[in-house]
């Protein structure tokens, strides 16, 4: 069988040696993205490498286009001889105060994935992600004053319980993948709200990026992703000075509390121990959303005076106080986050990052 060049390209990003004996579990959702990606594994996927696992979650969001969507992602799995697993995770406004329902369905969504990945043994979780997904999420971030990293985009690959999740096309482009399925004749659902311009991401795909192309510079949409690209060296580079830091001044850390030494950061840069504060309160898990840039500059402040020495109070229930060298952060348990709340698809949020 001869490879198409778009297969090609998809093999340097996923390369079949890296595939191994262990199932694989690909998230179609019936769009156009994921169904090339389901194409593109399966065409480049070793007889000797471990099985694939289509999955595909219904929120039944959309009432009978829902339901065809499923029976689209159903009949590509048995067409192909493929494994197929359905969840139905259905997601209400009312039941997601404060969320919203695209990030409530895709907060459900990755629990989802990570229980399919856990049952079959999956060593990899695919999604369909791609570099227009990266530059529009990369600007929706700008848009919401994003940090360093969240400036970075989505991640090409990180860690998913005992598997990994991988989005492979994060470096092409929607364009090739329609033009991939056209070469084919293969079928793909479209998603009526993906049309609309009610979604900030929507707007930033239909209406801000094309004006941006034809009216400040037609290369507009790898530019922002250079910018991205740009980031996550910065980042690489301050994220080993963040843990450096943090090996340095840890003293205590457990679900509820967080003990550093102040004396051995006195002398870091501010925006360092920023951001070094800024990972502890991502490694408790505790609440991003209303971190501000105001409350990290704050932050910094009491670690590098002690002062004021009484109990100051952040986001998400979190107390801080000063004890001579030790500055303490505390959760109490009553505000801790339970499990199933968690968020898993934090990272490609196009949500608020920090
Ligand atoms: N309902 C779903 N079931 C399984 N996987 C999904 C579902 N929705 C999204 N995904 C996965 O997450 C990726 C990104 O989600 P996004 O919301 O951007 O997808 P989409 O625009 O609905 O569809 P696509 O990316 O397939 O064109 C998808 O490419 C797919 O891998």
């Amino acid at each position: 069988m001869s490879l198409h060049p778009l297969e090609k390209k998809f093999l340097e990003a996923f390369p079949a040696e890296r595939r191994a004996s262990w199932p694989i579990v690909i998230a179609v959702s019936g769009g156009s993205d994921s169904v090339a990606l389901f194409h593109l594994v399966r065409r480049t996927h070793p007889s000797t490498a471990g099985p694939l696992v289509l999955v595909h979650v219904n929120h039944q969001l959309r009432g009978a286009e829902s339901e065809e969507d499923a029976r689209f992602c159903e009949e590509l799995a048995r067409e192909t001889g493929v494994a197929f697993r359905l969840f139905v995770c259905p997601v209400k406004a009312e039941d997601t105060p404060g969320l919203g329902l695209e990030a409530a369905a895709r907060r459900s969504r990755y629990h989802a994935l990570r229980e399919a990945a856990e049952h079959v043994g999956a060593r990899y979780v695919l999604t369909g992600h791609t570099a227009n997904d990266q530059a529009e999420t990369i600007l929706y971030r700008v848009f919401r004053g994003t940090g360093l990293r969240g400036l970075c985009g989505i991640p090409r690959s990180r860690p998913f319980g005992p598997a990994a999740l991988v989005r492979p096309l994060l470096g092409i482009h929607r364009e090739e993948l329609l033009q991939y399925l056209r070469d084919h004749n293969w079928n793909y659902r479209s998603d009526r709200t993906n049309e609309s311009t009610d979604f900030a991401r929507n707007c930033i795909r239909h209406v801000i990026l094309p004006e941006a192309v034809r009216g400040v510079h037609p290369a507009a949409v790898k530019g922002v992703l250079r910018v991205g690209l740009n980031a996550q060296e910065a980042w690489a580079f301050l994220e080993t000075a963040v843990n450096d830091a943090i090996s340095a001044c840890l003293v205590s850390q457990s679900p509820t509390e967080v003990v550093i030494r102040r004396d051995t950061l006195t002398c870091r840069h501010p925006f360092l121990v920023q951001q070094m504060v800024l990972e502890l309160w991502r490694q408790q898990r505790w609440p991003l959303r209303k971190l501000t840039r105001q409350h990290l500059v704050q932050l910094a402040d009491l670690v590098r005076q002690g002062s004021p020495t009484s109990c100051q109070h952040f986001p998400g229930g979190v107390e801080i106080h000063v004890s001579g060298n030790h500055l303490i952060l505390t959760r109490p348990a009553g505000h801790q986050t339970p499990a199933n709340q968690l968020d898993d698809g934090e990272d490609d949020v196009f949500g608020d990052v920090d």
